[in-house]
């Protein structure tokens, strides 16, 4: 994927020139932080209790124990927190907890939280975890993502006076006018965001007090719009004016309000209070390089990691390799899923076009075998979100996928995860192994490797702090009858997806994926990650 290419560049500039910022040289380790029962964690709102209770959820982990302190309890939001912690680890509650729990005494409804994330299957997956806490404090929670109607959003966060019978709408009458929004938090994607920033009559971040960057070394790898530049300069924009610190909002002489976002007094403003807006940046690879973090305009970061190495996997992840016969790769995939058949698998592999073929040549070998259904930044959402769907609730049990499934979504019990082509960079192989082993579980990451990736692979698991990865031995038995049936699969699979005429030696099939031209590799690449 480009987008992982860039990262792998970054990745190894940062190595080589060890360029780490002066705050991040001193963490708070999360690894040395406990669990933490509902019942004694320090003010917890009851009625977050009770939704916590119904999730099913009755203590937290020490990544959301670890930024409570810091933003409720004695932290008070005083500084910007950076999170590194890894996939599965529960980084979605660990912030939504803490701004639900502010936002729950707001007295008049303003978006307040916004949370930014770089897909829309993320964001409506975070938007669920927001909706199961903070209606329970009568907060209202909304998203903003791309391929959604903009009418829809806007009748969604944008509030329009009710007319009720013989009760005129007044424009100048201050106490209908105090609340704009109809939402408190907004989930958003950073091209949405920008429309609604631009076009929408009526949306403002003015009262913004919370700014979630999820996953940001992915966020802070594109420009989206300048996205982060704009909210950052929109909030700013109502900084200029300095209120009483004891007043929260002041009606203003359009009406509307004026938010002082933090209360406290910072250094150098001689016992001022200065508003600002409180960030919190997250992901379990979290960039170290000082020029994207910048971008950030971060206050007293703090940082908090989990351990000594820069990457970490999940505790109870199991890593494996199979190193396959050249040319037969497909024969071992479907070996393997033959071995682990009725378990909830993820296939990873390096290519939009990739993962088209390889579901086609899977399904061509027969349901028998196999039955597997398809994701990426090649299929249109509606598409992905039905296989998505599908495969949350067991009907499907193999998805083969590009990098578009990689980072962050949370599928309940999959239990496997593999690399059908070993990933390029150590942060690839972190997120895509990361959809496995979450919340504590069990889970297996297989990579399919050839003789002449070992060596690299070997390389590449050093640097996600992880020696260990035996050999998987599939049961010979297993083999036999999937031999059997790989060549008629595979000239169904050439019928079916060869329309140009094949050039001289080219085969269909999986052995190199540097078969495919550039400018296909290219558009491949580019669309795996897309929203
Ligand atoms: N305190 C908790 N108790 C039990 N389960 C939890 C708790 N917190 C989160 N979870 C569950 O853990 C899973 C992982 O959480 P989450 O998606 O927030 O992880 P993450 O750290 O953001 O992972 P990634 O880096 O892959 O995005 C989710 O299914 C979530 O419901």
């Amino acid at each position: 994927m480009v987008e992982e290419e860039k990262d792998g560049e970054a990745q190894a500039q940062e190595e080589t020139t060890n360029l780490v910022v002066p705050w991040m040289r001193a963490p708070v380790d999360v690894s040395h932080v406990d669990s933490c029962s509902l019942e004694t964690l320090p003010s917890l709102h009851p009625r977050l209790k009770e939704a916590l209770e119904k999730m099913g959820i009755s203590s937290l982990f020490p990544v959301q124990v670890a930024v409570w302190h810091e933003t409720i309890g004695p932290g008070g939001f005083e500084r910007d927190v950076c999170v590194n912690s890894p996939t599965g680890s529960g980084k979605t509650l660990s912030y939504a907890l803490p701004i639900v729990q502010t936002l729950s005494s707001r007295a008049v409804r303003c978006l307040r939280a916004l949370v930014v994330l770089p897909t829309r299957d993320l964001a409506l997956q975070v938007k669920g975890v927001f909706d199961a806490i903070a209606p329970s404090v009568g907060l209202s929670v909304g998203s903003a993502v791309g391929q959604s109607s903009i009418a829809g959003d806007i009748a969604q966060l944008i509030k329009t006076p009710k007319l009720d019978a013989g009760i005129c709408y007044d424009p100048e009458d201050i106490s209908q006018n105090l609340e704009s929004s109809a939402v408190d938090i907004l989930v958003a994607t950073p091209g949405r965001l920008m429309d609604h920033i631009n076009n929408t009559k009526g949306f403002t971040l003015e009262h913004l007090r919370y700014l979630v960057v999820d996953e940001t070394d992915r966020l802070l790898r594109e420009s989206y719009q300048e996205w982060l530049p704009t909210v950052l300069k929109l909030t700013q924009a109502s900084d200029d004016g300095l209120f009483p610190s004891s007043t929260p909002f002041v009606p203003s002489a359009f009406g509307s309000l004026q938010t002082i976002r933090r209360q406290s007094v910072e250094r150098g403003f001689k016992g001022k209070p200065y508003p600002r807006l409180a960030k919190l940046a997250l992901s379990a690879t979290l960039t170290q390089d000082p020029s994207k973090l910048i971008q950030l305009d971060l206050h007293h970061p703090l940082f908090m990691t989990t351990g000594a190495t820069r990457y970490r996997l999940p505790e109870k992840l199991e890593c494996l390799r199979l190193i396959c016969e050249t040319g037969v790769k497909p024969v071992y995939l479907v070996g393997l899923l033959k071995a682990l058949e009725g378990e909830k698998c993820i296939v990873f592999t390096s290519s939009v076009e990739t993962t088209r073929r390889l579901c086609k040549l899977l399904n061509f070998f027969g349901d028998s075998m196999i039955k597997a259904k398809e994701y990426s930044g090649g299929l249109n959402q509606a598409v992905r979100s039905k296989e998505i769907k599908a495969f949350r609730k067991g009907d499907i049990k193999v998805l083969i996928s590009s990098d578009a499934l990689a980072r962050g979504m949370d599928v309940e019990l999959v239990t496997n995860v593999i690399n059908y082509d070993m990933p390029q960079y150590p942060k690839t192989f972190i997120h895509r192994a990361g959809r496995t082993a979450r919340a504590g579980r069990d889970g297996r990451c297989f990579t399919l490797l050839g003789d002449h990736e070992v060596r690299r692979f070997s390389s590449l698991l050093k640097k996600v702090g992880n020696a260990s990865c035996p050999i998987y031995p599939i049961p010979p038995d297993l083999f036999a009858p999937v031999r059997a049936i790989y060549e008629p699969a595979l000239a169904k699979l050439k019928e079916s997806v060869e329309p140009i005429a094949p050039k001289r030696g080219r085969q269909v099939g999986f052995k190199h994926n540097s078969r495919t031209t550039n400018s296909q590799t290219k558009r491949n690449k580019a669309t795996s990650e897309q929203a």
